[in-house]
Protein backbone atom coordinates (compact mmCIF):
# COMPACT_ATOMS: atom_id res chain seq x y z
CA UNK A 1 0.00 0.00 0.00
CA UNK A 2 0.98 3.60 -0.84
CA UNK A 3 2.62 4.74 2.38
CA UNK A 4 3.58 8.79 2.25
CA UNK A 5 6.87 9.75 3.92
CA UNK A 6 7.76 13.51 5.77
CA UNK A 7 10.32 15.28 3.25
CA UNK A 8 12.53 17.20 5.68
CA UNK A 9 16.35 17.79 5.13
CA UNK A 10 16.09 16.93 1.66
CA UNK A 11 14.95 13.28 2.68
CA UNK A 12 11.71 11.34 2.31
CA UNK A 13 11.89 10.09 6.10
CA UNK A 14 8.77 8.22 8.62
CA UNK A 15 7.41 10.16 11.21
CA UNK A 16 9.13 10.02 14.48
CA UNK A 17 6.50 8.03 16.00
CA UNK A 18 6.00 5.66 13.41
CA UNK A 19 2.14 6.62 13.57
CA UNK A 20 0.32 6.29 10.13
CA UNK A 21 -3.57 7.79 9.13
CA UNK A 22 -5.48 6.11 6.32
CA UNK A 23 -5.75 7.97 3.08
CA UNK A 24 -8.91 7.58 1.76
CA UNK A 25 -10.09 8.10 -1.84
CA UNK A 26 -13.51 10.38 -1.59
CA UNK A 27 -14.89 8.82 -5.21
CA UNK A 28 -14.91 4.91 -3.18
CA UNK A 29 -14.58 5.47 0.19
CA UNK A 30 -11.27 3.33 0.04
CA UNK A 31 -8.57 3.31 2.19
CA UNK A 32 -5.73 3.37 -0.60
CA UNK A 33 -2.88 4.60 1.40
CA UNK A 34 -0.98 6.03 4.44
CA UNK A 35 -0.29 9.55 5.55
CA UNK A 36 2.58 10.06 8.30
CA UNK A 37 0.58 11.51 11.56
CA UNK A 38 3.29 13.53 12.63
CA UNK A 39 3.78 15.19 15.89
CA UNK A 40 6.02 17.87 17.20
CA UNK A 41 9.16 15.93 17.20
CA UNK A 42 8.72 15.76 13.50
CA UNK A 43 8.06 19.87 13.32
CA UNK A 44 11.44 20.30 15.36
CA UNK A 45 13.33 18.57 13.09
CA UNK A 46 11.93 20.11 9.90
CA UNK A 47 12.54 23.76 11.17
CA UNK A 48 15.84 22.85 12.45
CA UNK A 49 16.51 21.43 9.00
CA UNK A 50 15.34 24.88 7.43
CA UNK A 51 17.38 26.89 9.85
CA UNK A 52 19.91 25.30 8.82
CA UNK A 53 19.61 25.69 4.93
CA UNK A 54 18.31 29.82 5.51
CA UNK A 55 21.78 31.26 5.63
CA UNK A 56 23.07 29.84 1.86
CA UNK A 57 19.54 29.71 0.26
CA UNK A 58 19.19 33.68 1.55
CA UNK A 59 22.71 34.03 0.10
CA UNK A 60 22.07 32.77 -3.60
CA UNK A 61 21.62 35.81 -6.25
CA UNK A 62 17.08 35.83 -6.53
CA UNK A 63 17.62 35.08 -10.37
CA UNK A 64 18.93 31.64 -9.31
CA UNK A 65 16.68 31.27 -6.61
CA UNK A 66 14.43 31.91 -9.23
CA UNK A 67 15.79 29.62 -12.07
CA UNK A 68 15.37 26.73 -9.38
CA UNK A 69 11.87 27.42 -8.83
CA UNK A 70 11.65 27.82 -12.79
CA UNK A 71 12.69 24.86 -13.35
CA UNK A 72 10.70 23.38 -10.67
CA UNK A 73 7.49 24.80 -12.61
CA UNK A 74 8.64 22.64 -15.82
CA UNK A 75 9.17 19.43 -14.07
CA UNK A 76 5.48 19.78 -12.51
CA UNK A 77 4.31 20.16 -16.30
CA UNK A 78 6.34 17.01 -17.44
CA UNK A 79 4.45 14.61 -14.48
CA UNK A 80 0.75 16.73 -14.95
CA UNK A 81 -0.55 13.28 -15.96
CA UNK A 82 0.31 11.05 -12.85
CA UNK A 83 0.06 14.78 -10.89
CA UNK A 84 -3.58 15.23 -12.24
CA UNK A 85 -4.62 11.62 -11.29
CA UNK A 86 -3.08 11.48 -7.91
CA UNK A 87 -5.05 14.81 -6.89
CA UNK A 88 -8.05 13.17 -8.39
CA UNK A 89 -7.57 9.96 -6.27
CA UNK A 90 -6.92 11.90 -3.03
CA UNK A 91 -9.57 14.73 -3.41
CA UNK A 92 -12.59 13.33 -5.53
CA UNK A 93 -11.96 16.06 -8.15
CA UNK A 94 -12.84 15.34 -11.77
CA UNK A 95 -9.69 14.40 -13.15
CA UNK A 96 -10.35 16.64 -16.01
CA UNK A 97 -10.53 19.48 -13.62
CA UNK A 98 -7.43 17.88 -11.72
CA UNK A 99 -5.85 18.20 -15.36
CA UNK A 100 -6.65 21.67 -16.99
CA UNK A 101 -6.62 24.07 -13.59
CA UNK A 102 -5.08 22.41 -10.13
CA UNK A 103 -1.58 21.20 -11.70
CA UNK A 104 -1.26 23.88 -14.37
CA UNK A 105 -1.60 26.57 -12.06
CA UNK A 106 1.11 24.35 -9.43
CA UNK A 107 3.41 24.93 -12.44
CA UNK A 108 2.43 28.46 -12.98
CA UNK A 109 2.79 29.08 -9.22
CA UNK A 110 6.23 28.14 -9.18
CA UNK A 111 7.44 30.35 -13.18
CA UNK A 112 5.08 33.01 -11.61
CA UNK A 113 7.28 33.44 -8.40
CA UNK A 114 10.35 32.29 -10.15
CA UNK A 115 10.19 34.79 -12.36
CA UNK A 116 9.25 37.54 -10.01
CA UNK A 117 12.06 37.11 -8.11
CA UNK A 118 14.65 39.05 -10.60
CA UNK A 119 12.13 41.97 -10.33
CA UNK A 120 11.28 42.17 -6.97
CA UNK A 121 12.50 45.84 -6.19
CA UNK A 122 12.78 47.91 -3.16
CA UNK A 123 11.17 51.69 -2.76
CA UNK A 124 13.23 54.65 -2.20
CA UNK A 125 12.50 58.15 -0.91
CA UNK A 126 14.26 60.97 -1.56
CA UNK A 127 14.40 64.14 0.56
CA UNK A 128 15.65 67.03 -1.57
CA UNK A 129 19.39 67.98 -0.54
CA UNK A 130 19.24 66.22 2.63
CA UNK A 131 18.76 62.87 2.88
CA UNK A 132 17.84 59.39 0.92
CA UNK A 133 15.99 56.67 2.31
CA UNK A 134 16.28 53.27 1.01
CA UNK A 135 14.16 50.11 1.70
CA UNK A 136 15.85 46.76 2.23
CA UNK A 137 13.47 43.77 2.23
CA UNK A 138 15.32 40.76 4.23
CA UNK A 139 13.54 37.18 3.89
CA UNK A 140 11.71 36.77 7.26
CA UNK A 141 13.49 33.52 7.83
CA UNK A 142 11.52 30.33 8.43
CA UNK A 143 7.97 30.36 7.44
CA UNK A 144 4.85 28.00 7.47
CA UNK A 145 2.78 27.10 4.98
CA UNK A 146 -0.52 25.57 5.64
CA UNK A 147 -3.02 24.62 3.27
CA UNK A 148 -6.58 22.78 3.00
CA UNK A 149 -7.89 19.76 1.40
CA UNK A 150 -10.30 21.55 -1.84
CA UNK A 151 -7.02 23.17 -4.49
CA UNK A 152 -4.27 20.83 -2.54
CA UNK A 153 -1.65 21.20 -4.87
CA UNK A 154 -2.80 24.73 -6.40
CA UNK A 155 -2.92 26.43 -2.72
CA UNK A 156 0.06 24.35 -1.70
CA UNK A 157 2.47 25.55 -4.12
CA UNK A 158 0.79 29.75 -3.69
CA UNK A 159 1.93 29.93 -0.61
CA UNK A 160 5.27 28.03 -0.69
CA UNK A 161 7.02 29.47 -4.44
CA UNK A 162 6.46 33.44 -3.05
CA UNK A 163 8.14 32.40 0.13
CA UNK A 164 10.49 30.80 -1.33
CA UNK A 165 11.37 33.16 -4.31
CA UNK A 166 12.17 36.18 -1.91
CA UNK A 167 14.70 33.62 -0.03
CA UNK A 168 13.00 32.32 3.16
CA UNK A 169 13.25 28.52 3.56
CA UNK A 170 9.63 26.46 4.49
CA UNK A 171 7.79 24.10 6.53
CA UNK A 172 4.72 23.08 4.73
CA UNK A 173 1.95 20.87 5.74
CA UNK A 174 -0.99 20.04 3.22
CA UNK A 175 -4.22 19.01 4.50
CA UNK A 176 -4.20 15.60 6.05
CA UNK A 177 -7.42 14.48 3.86
CA UNK A 178 -5.07 15.57 0.17
CA UNK A 179 -1.31 14.81 1.40
CA UNK A 180 -0.62 12.99 -2.25
CA UNK A 181 0.59 15.85 -4.57
CA UNK A 182 2.68 17.45 -2.11
CA UNK A 183 4.55 13.84 -1.59
CA UNK A 184 4.93 13.81 -5.28
CA UNK A 185 6.20 16.92 -5.40
CA UNK A 186 9.19 16.60 -2.96
CA UNK A 187 10.55 14.31 -5.43
CA UNK A 188 10.83 16.64 -7.87
CA UNK A 189 11.66 19.76 -5.56
CA UNK A 190 15.06 17.16 -5.44
CA UNK A 191 15.46 17.11 -9.30
CA UNK A 192 14.90 20.58 -9.55
CA UNK A 193 18.13 21.38 -7.69
CA UNK A 194 16.51 23.08 -4.09
CA UNK A 195 19.14 22.31 -1.54
CA UNK A 196 18.28 20.43 1.45
CA UNK A 197 16.21 21.62 4.22
CA UNK A 198 15.05 24.47 1.86
CA UNK A 199 11.85 23.01 1.55
CA UNK A 200 10.02 20.92 4.78
CA UNK A 201 7.04 19.00 4.24
CA UNK A 202 5.22 17.78 7.28
CA UNK A 203 2.31 15.22 6.59
CA UNK A 204 -0.35 15.34 9.80
CA UNK A 205 -3.51 16.66 10.91
CA UNK A 206 -4.35 20.10 12.33
CA UNK A 207 -3.94 19.85 15.67
CA UNK A 208 -0.91 17.92 16.13
CA UNK A 209 1.31 18.98 13.29
CA UNK A 210 -0.08 22.12 12.43
CA UNK A 211 -0.70 23.09 15.81
CA UNK A 212 3.29 21.92 16.80
CA UNK A 213 4.08 24.11 13.56
CA UNK A 214 2.26 27.59 14.35
CA UNK A 215 3.78 27.30 17.85
CA UNK A 216 7.14 26.77 17.11
CA UNK A 217 9.35 29.73 18.32
CA UNK A 218 11.61 29.37 15.08
CA UNK A 219 8.20 30.34 12.86
CA UNK A 220 8.69 33.80 11.74
CA UNK A 221 5.13 33.69 9.54
CA UNK A 222 2.26 31.52 9.06
CA UNK A 223 0.56 31.46 5.68
CA UNK A 224 -2.52 29.72 6.05
CA UNK A 225 -5.55 28.64 3.60
CA UNK A 226 -8.54 27.53 5.32
CA UNK A 227 -11.86 27.37 7.24
CA UNK A 228 -12.39 30.61 9.15
CA UNK A 229 -12.88 29.32 12.69
CA UNK A 230 -9.40 27.22 12.40
CA UNK A 231 -7.82 30.88 10.91
CA UNK A 232 -9.36 32.39 14.10
CA UNK A 233 -7.77 29.91 16.34
CA UNK A 234 -4.14 30.27 14.36
CA UNK A 235 -4.36 33.90 15.18
CA UNK A 236 -4.65 33.33 18.67
CA UNK A 237 -2.00 31.27 18.97
CA UNK A 238 0.44 33.09 16.69
CA UNK A 239 -0.39 36.52 18.33
CA UNK A 240 1.65 36.38 21.67
CA UNK A 241 4.66 35.14 19.40
CA UNK A 242 4.19 39.03 17.10
CA UNK A 243 4.57 36.17 14.10
CA UNK A 244 3.11 37.78 10.68
CA UNK A 245 0.15 36.28 9.61
CA UNK A 246 -1.85 35.81 6.44
CA UNK A 247 -4.84 34.12 6.32
CA UNK A 248 -7.13 33.34 3.47
CA UNK A 249 -10.08 32.29 4.64
CA UNK A 250 -14.11 31.60 4.20
CA UNK A 251 -16.60 33.16 2.00
CA UNK A 252 -20.33 33.34 1.37
CA UNK A 253 -19.83 34.91 -2.11
CA UNK A 254 -23.13 36.66 -3.94
CA UNK A 255 -23.90 36.83 -7.90
CA UNK A 256 -25.57 40.11 -8.95
CA UNK A 257 -27.24 39.18 -11.96
CA UNK A 258 -28.64 42.45 -13.89
CA UNK A 259 -31.66 42.47 -16.38
CA UNK A 260 -28.89 44.34 -18.96
CA UNK A 261 -26.14 41.46 -19.06
CA UNK A 262 -25.18 38.78 -21.49
CA UNK A 263 -27.68 36.43 -19.54
CA UNK A 264 -26.36 32.97 -21.76
CA UNK A 265 -23.33 34.35 -20.20
CA UNK A 266 -24.21 35.02 -16.63
CA UNK A 267 -25.70 31.48 -16.77
CA UNK A 268 -23.42 29.46 -18.06
CA UNK A 269 -20.75 31.01 -15.79
CA UNK A 270 -23.03 30.90 -12.56
CA UNK A 271 -23.34 27.25 -13.21
CA UNK A 272 -19.65 27.09 -13.14
CA UNK A 273 -19.12 29.11 -10.23
CA UNK A 274 -22.13 27.35 -8.62
CA UNK A 275 -20.45 24.07 -8.91
CA UNK A 276 -16.98 24.04 -10.18
CA UNK A 277 -15.07 21.46 -7.82
CA UNK A 278 -18.54 20.33 -5.84
CA UNK A 279 -18.37 24.03 -4.73
CA UNK A 280 -15.74 23.57 -2.21
CA UNK A 281 -13.80 26.16 -3.69
CA UNK A 282 -13.38 29.74 -1.26
CA UNK A 283 -14.71 31.72 -4.42
CA UNK A 284 -17.04 29.82 -5.75
CA UNK A 285 -20.63 32.20 -5.89
CA UNK A 286 -23.32 30.64 -3.17
CA UNK A 287 -26.44 33.36 -3.28
CA UNK A 288 -27.38 34.73 -6.67
CA UNK A 289 -29.05 37.59 -6.55
CA UNK A 290 -30.92 38.10 -9.65
CA UNK A 291 -33.19 41.02 -10.97
CA UNK A 292 -36.57 40.66 -11.20
CA UNK A 293 -37.01 41.24 -15.04
CA UNK A 294 -35.21 38.52 -15.41
CA UNK A 295 -35.83 36.12 -12.40
CA UNK A 296 -37.76 33.47 -14.26
CA UNK A 297 -35.40 33.19 -17.27
CA UNK A 298 -32.87 33.05 -15.82
CA UNK A 299 -34.03 30.48 -13.32
CA UNK A 300 -35.53 28.22 -16.05
CA UNK A 301 -31.99 28.55 -17.77
CA UNK A 302 -30.17 27.98 -15.05
CA UNK A 303 -32.43 24.51 -13.97
CA UNK A 304 -31.46 23.31 -17.67
CA UNK A 305 -28.11 23.62 -17.15
CA UNK A 306 -28.11 22.05 -13.74
CA UNK A 307 -29.74 18.95 -14.54
CA UNK A 308 -27.21 18.50 -17.78
CA UNK A 309 -24.50 17.98 -14.65
CA UNK A 310 -23.11 14.60 -14.92
CA UNK A 311 -21.98 13.54 -11.13
CA UNK A 312 -19.87 10.63 -11.24
CA UNK A 313 -16.50 8.65 -11.40
CA UNK A 314 -14.09 11.17 -11.01
CA UNK A 315 -12.16 9.45 -13.48
CA UNK A 316 -14.80 9.56 -16.63
CA UNK A 317 -14.27 12.04 -18.93
CA UNK A 318 -17.95 12.97 -18.85
CA UNK A 319 -17.90 13.29 -15.37
CA UNK A 320 -18.96 17.11 -14.11
CA UNK A 321 -19.27 16.35 -10.18
CA UNK A 322 -17.17 14.16 -8.65
CA UNK A 323 -17.35 13.35 -4.99
CA UNK A 324 -17.18 15.57 -1.87
CA UNK A 325 -13.86 15.38 -0.18
CA UNK A 326 -14.96 13.46 2.96
CA UNK A 327 -17.60 11.61 4.67
CA UNK A 328 -17.64 13.90 7.13
CA UNK A 329 -18.07 17.10 5.08
CA UNK A 330 -20.49 15.36 2.74
CA UNK A 331 -22.79 14.98 6.33
CA UNK A 332 -22.10 18.53 6.69
CA UNK A 333 -23.30 19.63 3.63
CA UNK A 334 -26.66 17.55 3.84
CA UNK A 335 -27.37 19.06 6.98
CA UNK A 336 -27.28 22.86 5.89
CA UNK A 337 -29.50 21.12 2.61
CA UNK A 338 -31.83 20.10 5.52
CA UNK A 339 -31.76 23.64 7.05
CA UNK A 340 -32.65 24.96 3.88
CA UNK A 341 -35.95 23.28 4.25
CA UNK A 342 -36.39 24.11 7.83
CA UNK A 343 -35.54 27.48 7.15
CA UNK A 344 -38.58 27.46 4.61
CA UNK A 345 -36.55 27.33 1.20
CA UNK A 346 -38.24 25.51 -1.86
CA UNK A 347 -36.07 22.75 -3.60
CA UNK A 348 -35.58 23.07 -6.81
CA UNK A 349 -33.03 20.91 -7.90
CA UNK A 350 -30.90 17.92 -6.52
CA UNK A 351 -30.69 17.87 -2.32
CA UNK A 352 -30.20 14.32 -2.22
CA UNK A 353 -27.05 12.16 -1.84
CA UNK A 354 -26.05 10.31 -4.88
CA UNK A 355 -25.10 6.63 -4.97
CA UNK A 356 -23.23 5.05 -7.86
CA UNK A 357 -23.01 1.61 -9.12
CA UNK A 358 -19.77 0.04 -9.30
CA UNK A 359 -16.06 1.02 -8.45
CA UNK A 360 -17.40 4.19 -6.86
CA UNK A 361 -20.55 2.61 -5.15
CA UNK A 362 -18.96 3.92 -1.28
CA UNK A 363 -18.11 7.27 -2.55
CA UNK A 364 -19.36 10.59 -1.02
CA UNK A 365 -21.81 12.08 -3.77
CA UNK A 366 -24.76 14.80 -3.90
CA UNK A 367 -26.75 15.87 -6.28
CA UNK A 368 -25.67 19.74 -7.49
CA UNK A 369 -28.34 21.74 -5.08
CA UNK A 370 -30.29 24.91 -5.83
CA UNK A 371 -33.03 26.73 -3.26
CA UNK A 372 -35.05 29.56 -4.22
CA UNK A 373 -37.92 31.48 -1.47
CA UNK A 374 -34.82 31.84 1.51
CA UNK A 375 -34.76 35.40 3.32
CA UNK A 376 -31.35 36.83 2.84
CA UNK A 377 -30.18 36.33 6.51
CA UNK A 378 -31.21 32.83 7.32
CA UNK A 379 -28.89 30.23 8.18
CA UNK A 380 -28.56 29.02 5.03
CA UNK A 381 -27.61 32.53 2.98
CA UNK A 382 -25.58 33.71 5.80
CA UNK A 383 -23.32 30.54 6.78
CA UNK A 384 -19.98 28.90 4.08
CA UNK A 385 -21.34 25.46 3.32
CA UNK A 386 -18.61 24.86 1.17
CA UNK A 387 -20.14 22.40 -1.28
CA UNK A 388 -22.69 22.06 -4.47
CA UNK A 389 -25.51 23.97 -2.77
CA UNK A 390 -26.45 27.53 -4.02
CA UNK A 391 -30.21 29.51 -3.29
CA UNK A 392 -31.29 31.73 -5.94
CA UNK A 393 -33.52 35.58 -4.97
CA UNK A 394 -35.01 38.08 -6.90
CA UNK A 395 -34.13 41.03 -6.26
CA UNK A 396 -35.84 45.12 -7.24
CA UNK A 397 -33.26 47.97 -6.90
CA UNK A 398 -29.61 48.23 -6.73
CA UNK A 399 -29.43 49.59 -3.29
CA UNK A 400 -31.51 46.68 -1.77
CA UNK A 401 -29.04 43.89 -3.91
CA UNK A 402 -26.31 45.93 -2.49
CA UNK A 403 -27.10 45.46 1.51
CA UNK A 404 -28.24 41.74 0.80
CA UNK A 405 -24.53 41.24 -0.97
CA UNK A 406 -22.54 42.84 2.27
CA UNK A 407 -24.85 41.21 4.71
CA UNK A 408 -22.88 38.61 5.90
CA UNK A 409 -19.78 38.34 8.06
CA UNK A 410 -17.77 37.24 5.22
CA UNK A 411 -16.44 39.74 1.95
CA UNK A 412 -14.14 37.53 -0.03
CA UNK A 413 -15.31 37.72 -3.80
CA UNK A 414 -18.16 38.98 -5.59
CA UNK A 415 -19.66 38.76 -9.54
CA UNK A 416 -21.88 41.59 -11.32
CA UNK A 417 -23.01 40.67 -14.14
CA UNK A 418 -24.44 44.22 -15.92
CA UNK A 419 -23.33 45.77 -19.58
CA UNK A 420 -23.75 49.00 -17.54
CA UNK A 421 -19.87 50.10 -17.22
CA UNK A 422 -20.67 52.85 -14.50
CA UNK A 423 -23.04 50.20 -12.53
CA UNK A 424 -19.97 47.95 -12.42
CA UNK A 425 -18.04 50.77 -11.10
CA UNK A 426 -20.02 51.97 -8.96
CA UNK A 427 -21.07 48.69 -7.04
CA UNK A 428 -17.82 47.46 -7.19
CA UNK A 429 -16.43 49.68 -4.88
CA UNK A 430 -18.93 49.53 -2.67
CA UNK A 431 -18.92 45.96 -2.20
CA UNK A 432 -17.20 44.24 0.57
CA UNK A 433 -15.07 41.84 -1.26
CA UNK A 434 -11.53 41.77 -1.68
CA UNK A 435 -12.24 40.33 -5.22
CA UNK A 436 -14.86 41.87 -7.12
CA UNK A 437 -15.44 40.03 -10.71
CA UNK A 438 -17.30 41.69 -13.62
CA UNK A 439 -18.69 39.46 -16.09
CA UNK A 440 -16.39 36.90 -15.51
CA UNK A 441 -15.25 34.72 -12.51
CA UNK A 442 -12.41 33.00 -11.51
CA UNK A 443 -10.67 35.12 -14.28
CA UNK A 444 -6.58 35.02 -12.01
CA UNK A 445 -3.86 37.29 -12.90
CA UNK A 446 -0.68 36.78 -10.52
CA UNK A 447 -0.17 39.76 -10.28
CA UNK A 448 -3.41 40.68 -8.99
CA UNK A 449 -3.98 41.39 -4.86
CA UNK A 450 -5.71 38.49 -3.47
CA UNK A 451 -7.46 37.72 -0.11
CA UNK A 452 -10.32 38.72 1.64
CA UNK A 453 -12.44 41.86 4.21
CA UNK A 454 -13.70 40.61 6.96
CA UNK A 455 -14.13 37.45 8.22
CA UNK A 456 -12.87 35.91 4.93
CA UNK A 457 -9.21 36.85 5.97
CA UNK A 458 -6.34 38.97 6.98
CA UNK A 459 -3.79 40.28 4.29
CA UNK A 460 -3.11 39.73 0.55
CA UNK A 461 -1.47 36.59 -1.36
CA UNK A 462 -0.68 37.52 -4.88
CA UNK A 463 1.95 39.15 -6.70
CA UNK A 464 4.18 42.01 -4.77
CA UNK A 465 1.76 41.42 -2.05
CA UNK A 466 2.68 37.70 -1.45
CA UNK A 467 6.90 38.89 -1.83
CA UNK A 468 6.60 40.81 0.43
CA UNK A 469 4.39 39.25 3.09
CA UNK A 470 7.54 36.95 3.27
CA UNK A 471 9.69 39.66 4.06
CA UNK A 472 10.82 42.28 6.58
CA UNK A 473 11.01 45.81 5.41
CA UNK A 474 14.18 47.85 6.91
CA UNK A 475 14.25 51.46 6.31
CA UNK A 476 18.23 52.76 5.72
CA UNK A 477 18.87 56.68 5.57
CA UNK A 478 21.53 57.99 4.42
CA UNK A 479 22.22 61.82 5.35
CA UNK A 480 23.53 63.83 2.24
CA UNK A 481 26.08 66.27 2.08
N1 LIG B 1 -10.22 28.25 1.63
C1 LIG B 1 -11.34 28.01 2.21
O1 LIG B 1 -12.17 28.83 2.18
C2 LIG B 1 -11.56 26.72 2.91
C3 LIG B 1 -12.61 26.66 3.78
N2 LIG B 1 -12.83 25.52 4.44
C4 LIG B 1 -13.98 25.57 5.37
O2 LIG B 1 -13.57 25.09 6.60
C5 LIG B 1 -14.38 24.03 7.01
C6 LIG B 1 -13.57 23.06 7.81
O3 LIG B 1 -12.70 22.37 6.93
P1 LIG B 1 -11.38 21.72 7.49
O4 LIG B 1 -10.92 20.63 6.65
O5 LIG B 1 -11.59 21.37 8.92
O6 LIG B 1 -10.39 22.93 7.26
P2 LIG B 1 -9.28 23.53 8.18
O7 LIG B 1 -9.35 24.97 8.04
O8 LIG B 1 -9.38 22.98 9.56
O9 LIG B 1 -7.97 22.93 7.50
C7 LIG B 1 -7.08 23.65 6.68
C8 LIG B 1 -5.66 23.31 7.06
O10 LIG B 1 -5.42 23.76 8.38
C9 LIG B 1 -4.84 22.71 9.15
N3 LIG B 1 -5.19 22.95 10.56
C10 LIG B 1 -6.33 22.63 11.20
N4 LIG B 1 -6.23 22.98 12.50
C11 LIG B 1 -5.02 23.57 12.67
C12 LIG B 1 -4.34 24.14 13.77
N5 LIG B 1 -4.87 24.20 14.98
N6 LIG B 1 -3.11 24.65 13.58
C13 LIG B 1 -2.54 24.62 12.36
N7 LIG B 1 -3.13 24.05 11.29
C14 LIG B 1 -4.35 23.54 11.43
C15 LIG B 1 -5.43 21.47 8.54
O11 LIG B 1 -4.69 20.33 8.89
C16 LIG B 1 -5.34 21.83 7.06
O12 LIG B 1 -4.02 21.62 6.60
C17 LIG B 1 -14.95 23.48 5.71
O13 LIG B 1 -16.17 22.83 5.90
C18 LIG B 1 -15.10 24.72 4.90
O14 LIG B 1 -16.31 25.36 5.23
C19 LIG B 1 -12.05 24.43 4.29
C20 LIG B 1 -11.00 24.42 3.42
C21 LIG B 1 -10.69 25.59 2.61
O1 LIG C 1 -5.80 31.83 -5.98
C1 LIG C 1 -6.77 31.33 -6.54
O2 LIG C 1 -6.93 31.39 -7.75
C2 LIG C 1 -7.79 30.60 -5.79
C3 LIG C 1 -7.77 30.49 -4.49
C4 LIG C 1 -8.76 29.68 -3.84
C5 LIG C 1 -8.78 29.47 -2.51
O3 LIG C 1 -7.93 30.10 -1.72
C6 LIG C 1 -9.68 28.51 -1.84
O4 LIG C 1 -10.57 27.96 -2.49
O5 LIG C 1 -9.47 28.27 -0.66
Amino acid sequence: MLQLQNFIGGQLVPPAADRYLPLLEPATGQVFGQVPDSDAADVEAAVQAAEAALPAWRALPAEERGRRLVRLAGLIEENLEPLARAESQDNGKPLRLARTLDIPRAASNFAFFGTAAGHFATEAHVQDGVAVNYTVRHPLGVVACISPWNLPLYLFTWKIAPALAVGCCVVAKPSELTPYTAFLLSELVQQAGLPAGVLNIVHGTGPRAGQALVEHPGIRAISFTGGTATGAHIARTAAPQFKKLSLELGGKNPNLIFADCDLADAVRTSVRSSFANQGQICLCGSRIFVERSIYEAFKTEFLAQVAALTVGDPLEEATHQGALVSEAHLQKVLRYIELAHEEGGRLLAGGQRVYLPGRCAGGYFLQPTVFEGLSPDCRVNQEEIFGPVVTLTPFDTEAEVLAWANGTDYGLSATLWTRDLHRAHRLAHQLHAGVVWVNTWLHRDLRTPFGGMKNSGVGREGGLEALRFFTEAQNVCLKLG
